[in-house]
């Protein structure tokens, strides 16, 4: 993603912190079982730095940094992963940012909705997760977004393993920028 000119830098003393805290916080080695069913012999526990009093904000301003350039005013993504990364954007200084929360299946009763929060027809939104493997979860995401008829101007991921995400996100035509990537948590090759 470095070789895009288009993409805003970000604070690169923020970035290295939160780079150290997600491998202190978050790293786990051994053989797991992913969202996808794919097996991998580590794992980030995103959630971990996600809903961490320091890190937690440093994704927030690095997530706006990132995206800074595109055009949007709501944020969020697939349940449970994104919705702490959307709250840490909405909390961060700046322009105003609205948060919604896509569930995995629509709610049964009250409401009955898919997609918690403001309505987002009509409106350009960032869709957002903590990790990315396959790009599955918040590609998800993106259909019902689109089909509720929000604008979805790119994906935002904090951690992307570089299985494919980027991939499957481009081919849905949609822009694709990561915080930290392998090299930032010392997992490249394993
Ligand atoms: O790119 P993918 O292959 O989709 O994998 C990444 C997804 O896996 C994890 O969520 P998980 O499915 O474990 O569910 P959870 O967010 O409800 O914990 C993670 O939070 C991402 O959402
Ligand atoms: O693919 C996944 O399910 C996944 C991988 C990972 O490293 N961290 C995570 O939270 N989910």
């Amino acid at each position: 993603m470095d070789e895009l000119t288009d993409r805003p830098g970000t604070d690169p003393e923020a970035t290295a912190r939160l780079a150290a805290l997600v491998r202190d916080l978050a790293v786990v080695h051994g053989k797991v079982v992913l969202s996808s069913g794919r097996e991998a012999d580590y794992y980030v526990d995103a959630r971990r730095p996600t809903l961490h009093h320091e890190a937690a904000p440093l994704i927030g301003a690095l997530l706006r940094e990132l995206t800074a350039d595109w055009e949007f005013d709501a944020v969020g993504g697939l349940t449970l992963g994104a919705d702490p990364v959307a709250l840490a954007m909405l909390h961060a200084p700046g322009r105003p940012l609205d948060a919604f929360v896509v569930r995995k299946e629509t709610k049964a009763h009250g409401m009955q909705r898919r997609i918690e929060g403001p309505d987002v027809a009509g409106r350009r939104v960032l869709a957002v997760e903590d990790t990315s493997t396959t790009g599955g979860s918040v590609l998800q995401a993106v259909d019902v977004l689109q089909e509720a008829g929000a604008i979805v101007v790119g994906v935002a991921t904090v951690i992307d393993r570089d299985t494919g995400a980027g991939e499957a996100v481009a081919a849905r035509g949609l822009p694709y920028r990561y915080l930290l990537g392998l090299d930032d948590l010392g997992l490249r090759a394993q």
